[in-house]
């Protein structure tokens, strides 16, 4: 017997599953019998593609055995098994990277973290909240040795060598005595309906029978009634996605979402399709009512199955959708791709590229009817998922209009989201812009940039993008349609000749203040000059987009490189029509203009979201001005 430690971040897991997760234990069993479903699944491809393991007698089936005497609940498979190799690297490691981002969002609240569990492919530990003891005999097929690891959950675990008739895995659990429900086979059954009524496979269960009375023609009891132990089937075991829609009730898309997506909350939408025609095939996704914790990271867990005429092919190939809709979980059945497909058939294969297309554009329609019918549902999913479909907007260029139709916004003259088309029903018939303004910083902030201030004297909406992948996506965009999309600092509006006389005349006024904020302001900026867009605020920055400085800064961005070369300085403006700046041209007090100056220039910075280089200078020089007014 060979004594082993698990490796720490397992460990760490199942401290947790022993003492901290006591609520809706009873998930154990959809972990266990996932993982059962998945190990019939892996040989059930071998069997049918490779031709070591054609000679395989093989009849997948799950069996739960419940013991009352030894208090033992036994889940077992005849599915691809473990050989020792196998169980060293799954059953005391965790090799998903995911793990730690499974501690770090645990929230302290069962119900939650229980939904976790499934989502951070730590399923298996889940059996240590309900045992003492846990034994899984287990032979891989194919070879001839068997295993028993054997752990109390301890920090340890062993492994010896052990006799197995077969192949397949058996887990044994020696149930706490706070767990003895879990030795009820109605219970165990309506679990199992519950979560797992439409995995593939069929799962087998003792139950008891009653057996009426034999009675004889004139009626006297020959035989009195009796209980018999009956093997049976107890869950449905058809592939939900292949039964016809009108068939399936709403309960049993939402307990198979539960199977699939392990997890106990309901899923916000789904959509069932079959495509008959040249290529046929049936998609039946989901779409979380939640995003998964890993959404955001790059080693994020794909939620699509790749099922060949009902036989798994695998979950974990990232092209089977696109990126922007990873958030989706779900089922791709295909008669029409060939079962020995490899990872590298798959990515060029025009069968798969031409299902990807078309769930593509079969989910952005599904999108739209959602966001027409039911608005409240959409803002849930725009709330929790709006974001990673935004990365479309950019991966995404055939799509790219329908994706647009599915955005919501922030606006300059709303309190809150609108979707798009309503945006565009404010926009000027005639000069079909949309105008949109980018940055970093918070909405509020964002609302009142000075930037905007002639918009909002002259009434035009105006789309606020404050997230960061805004400021990469949208200059890229140009057009929806007949539509333009122009960032605010290059939007013109009409002046009479009337009224640029007169804005010319009074910039001449301010050319004494305008050169004598360059001169004190030196390199920091690369000119001074008037601007009559700004209502109420005295300056604002612009970049002078003709600057090849600026136009190779922007090229490199785009380019995903930053030289570390400082940007080029930008051209401040100055209100004339604002009191501060007014007064600022009457002033004959030197040192006052010369704090103004740099303290008008951070304020600017600041509006724009840039960090002030040194915040120090700046309160100070604005103290000193507070001082002289007081
Ligand atoms: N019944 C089984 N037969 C064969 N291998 C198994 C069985 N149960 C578990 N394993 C192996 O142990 C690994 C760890 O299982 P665990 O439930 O912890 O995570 P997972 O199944 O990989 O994650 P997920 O639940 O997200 O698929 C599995 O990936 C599988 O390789």
């Amino acid at each position: 017997m060979a004594k082993h430690q698990f490796q720490t971040e397992a460990n760490q897991i199942l401290n947790l599953m022993i003492h901290s997760l006591y609520s809706n234990k009873e998930i154990f069993i959809r972990e266990l019998i996932s993982n059962a479903s998945d190990a019939l699944d892996k040989l059930n491809m071998l069997v049918l593609t490779d031709d070591a393991y054609k000679g395989i007698a093989f009849s997948p089936r799950i069996d739960i055995v419940v013991d009352k005497e030894t208090k033992t609940l036994t889940i077992k498979d005849s599915g691809i098994g473990m050989n020792e190799e196998d169980l060293m690297n799954n059953l005391g490691t965790i090799a998903k990277s995911g793990t730690k981002a499974f501690l770090e969002n645990l929230t302290g609240d069962q119900k939650k973290d229980s939904n976790l569990i499934g989502q951070f492919g730590v399923g298996f530990y889940a059996c240590f909240m309900v045992a003492h003891k846990v034994e899984v005999t287990t032979k891989k097929a194919g070879e001839d040795k068997a295993y028993l690891w054997t752990s109390k959950g301890d920090g340890e675990f062993d492994i010896e060598d052990a006799s197995m008739e077969g192949h397949g895995t058996q887990i044994v659990m020696y149930l706490n005595e706070d767990d003895e429900e879990f030795l009820d086979s109605y219970r165990i059954e309506n679990i199992i309906k519950k979560y797992s009524n439409h995995i593939p496979f069929p799962i087998f269960m003792d139950k008891e029978k009653y057996i009426p009375a034999k009675k004889d023609d004139e009626g006297n009891e020959i035989e009195p009634s009796k209980n018999e132990i009956e093997n049976v089937q107890i869950n449905r075991a058809n592939a939900l996605w292949t039964i016809s829609k009108s068939e399936i009730k709403d309960e049993e898309y939402k307990d198979f979402y539960s199977t699939i997506a392990h997890s106990s909350e309901e899923p916000l939408a789904w959509m069932h399709n079959k495509a008959e025609g040249a290529i046929e095939y049936t998609t039946l996704f989901y779409i979380p009512s939640k995003a998964p914790m890993d959404l955001y990271r790059v080693d994020y867990q794909t939620g699509i199955k790749l099922y060949i005429n009902r036989v798994f092919i695998t979950d974990d190939e990232k092209e089977l959708m696109p990126t922007y809709m990873r958030f989706l979980r779900g089922v791709i059945d295909s008669k029409d791709l060939p079962l020995n497909v490899s990872r590298e058939i798959l990515q060029s294969n025009a069968v798969m590229a031409k299902i990807r297309n078309a769930s593509v554009k079969k989910v952005l329609s599904e999108l739209a009817k959602i966001a027409k019918n039911d608005k409240e549902k959409y803002s849930t999913f725009f709330k929790e998922f709006g974001n990673v479909l935004k990365e479309g907007l950019y991966s995404d260029y055939g799509n790219r209009e329908k994706i647009l139709e599915l955005m919501k916004f922030n606006t300059l003259e709303s309190n809150e989201m609108v979707m798009f088309e309503d945006f565009l029903k404010n926009v000027d018939e005639e000069k079909k812009e949309i105008y949109y303004i980018t940055g970093k910083t918070s909405l509020s902030m964002l609302k009142n940039s000075p930037a905007l201030e002639r918009f909002k004297s002259r009434n035009i909406d105006v789309l606020i993008l404050n997230e960061e992948v805004d400021t990469i996506i949208f200059p890229m965009i140009t057009e929806y349609k007949e539509y333009k999309f122009v960032h605010v600092s290059d939007a013109k509006f009409e002046e009479s000749e009337e009224e640029k006389k007169a804005e010319e005349e009074t910039s001449k006024t301010f050319e004494g203040l305008t050169k004598e904020l360059k001169d004190i302001l030196g390199d920091n900026v690369k000119s001074v000059e008037t601007t009559f867009d700004l209502v109420d605020s005295p300056v604002k920055l612009k970049e002078d987009k003709e600057d090849p400085a600026y136009m190779m800064a922007k090229m490199m961005k785009q380019m995903g490189q930053d030289t570390g070369a400082p940007a080029p300085a930008p051209i401040l403006q100055i209100n004339p029509k604002h009191e501060l700046i007014i007064k600022l041209k009457d002033s004959a007090d030197q040192n006052l203009i010369h704090d103004a100056a740099h303290v008008l220039l951070d304020q600017a910075k600041l509006f724009d979201g840039v960090e002030l280089e040194d915040t120090a200078d700046f309160i100070l020089r604005l103290n000193r001005i507070i001082s002289k007014a007081i």
